[in-house]
């Protein structure tokens, strides 16, 4: 089998997305004084989809979320012409071709985004020449189904937070994510905020229910390192991204300052990048993306690394292309899931790009080992809501 075209588009929404609240979810932006929607730097609303085609007719496919229109360049202008005329199961071959011709720009950020992309595509590929879904071909069926944790519970009115976590009870989740609305800058009165909403949730779900709680980044270390004492009250399964990505001694020093776990990874790559936080012991729960990490094949490796440190792995975001990675490894207990709603930051337009992703039966996920490669196909439901740039 050869690859013969690689085909990238920009599915960029053009359809109705709902308006963000002020303080809905802490973030990096928020330590700069700007007015107005710091979480703007964060919508999701472009999605670069990857098609590699083959001579034998099939086409596999992957997806990048990161800087979709950047993707999409350094695809067409950079990783194509590496693999093109190459045999997709080669993909180690091809995954350190793609890694070291960008190294000297690449590594992190949006260039291994753009890898993972083509190598998630090759993985689907494979899966679909073997007749087996990409799991089986990782570690198989580790798992008789995923359980997942609902994510978003964004900042908003409490008692509309009390609403959404009921919801979630109500359809059999028991474990859910919630985001902190406040960081620095709001100062004492922002640190009650944020506890007032953590107790708020707590109070209708009770402790036999997990929580995570979600900073996206958008504290600092001498932030967290005032309010982590007062949150561990509240038993949080973790507290997730709490600084930067780049400050993994800091990581390090909150990951041992209380008996909270500290998660991280999302904005991590390689298992290079892994190697590090294990190391410094930075992080107790690993959350790389596999759109982001380096793909299926980074994201194996990583998930053999943090078996051997006895750090779970619980991938960002869900969605096909983290589940099977999640199904294929005991060091991967669960996984994300993003409730299907309307477009807010854009983690949602996976549902609008694809079927195939499983919707949780109370609290838990399947995959169909009859399903080859992904199990994804291109939706057609929702094309005319999106500009596609080819
Ligand atoms: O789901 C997460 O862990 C995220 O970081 C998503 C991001 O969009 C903030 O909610
Ligand atoms: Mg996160």
């Amino acid at each position: 089998m050869k690859i013969t075209r690689i085909r990238a588009r920009v599915f960029e929404w053009k359809g109705r997305t709902v308006p963000p609240q002020a303080h809905f979810c802490a973030n990096a932006m928020d330590m700069l004084w700007s007015r107005g929607d710091t979480m703007g730097t964060f919508r999701f609303h472009g999605w670069t989809v990857v098609e590699v085609e083959t001579d034998d007719g099939l086409v596999g496919i992957g997806n990048v979320a990161l800087a979709p229109r950047i993707a999409k360049q350094i695809i067409d202008q950079y990783l194509a012409p590496l693999v093109i005329g190459q045999d997709p199961f080669d993909y180690e071959y091809l995954w350190q071709r793609m890694y070291r011709s960008t190294l000297a720009w690449g590594r992190k950020g949006v260039a291994m985004a753009a890898i993972s992309a083509i190598d998630i595509a090759l993985w689907d590929l494979m899966g679909k020449a073997t007749g087996r879904p990409v799991f089986k071909l990782l570690g198989g069926r580790t798992k008789e189904k995923i359980p997942c944790y609902a994510s978003k519970l964004y900042r908003t009115d409490l008692a509309d937070m009390q609403r959404e976590a009921q919801s979630y009870l109500d359809q059999g989740f028991s474990a859910m994510k919630m985001r902190f609305g406040y960081g620095p800058k709001d100062g004492p009165a922002g640190v009650r905020k944020n506890l007032d909403s953590v107790a708020a949730v707590r109070e209708v779900i009770g402790y036999d229910v997990d929580l995570m709680l979600e900073c996206y980044m958008g504290w600092n270390l001498e932030y967290a390192k005032r309010i982590l004492p007062k949150l561990e009250r509240y038993e949080p399964r973790w507290l997730e991204e709490p600084v930067i990505a780049d400050d993994i001694d800091g990581y390090a020093e909150l990951n041992q300052l209380t008996s909270i776990p500290i998660s991280g990874g999302e904005h991590e790559f390689t298992s290079y990048g892994f190697r590090q936080l294990l190391d410094k012991r930075a992080v107790s729960v690993i959350q790389y993306d596999t759109n982001r990490v380096g793909g299926i094949t980074a994201a194996h490796k990583v998930n053999a690394l943090a078996e051997a440190y006895s750090v779970p792995v619980i991938p960002h975001a869900g969605q096909m292309h983290n589940y099977h990675l999640t199904m294929s490894t005991l060091a991967s207990p669960m996984s994300e899931f993003f409730p299907v709603h309307d477009v807010e930051v854009g983690n949602e337009l996976f549902y609008y790009i694809f079927e195939g992703d499983p919707t949780p039966q109370n609290g838990y996920i399947d995959l169909d080992e009859h399903k080859p490669g992904l199990g994804l196909t291109l939706s057609e439901k929702y094309l005319d809501q999106f500009n596609i740039i080819e």
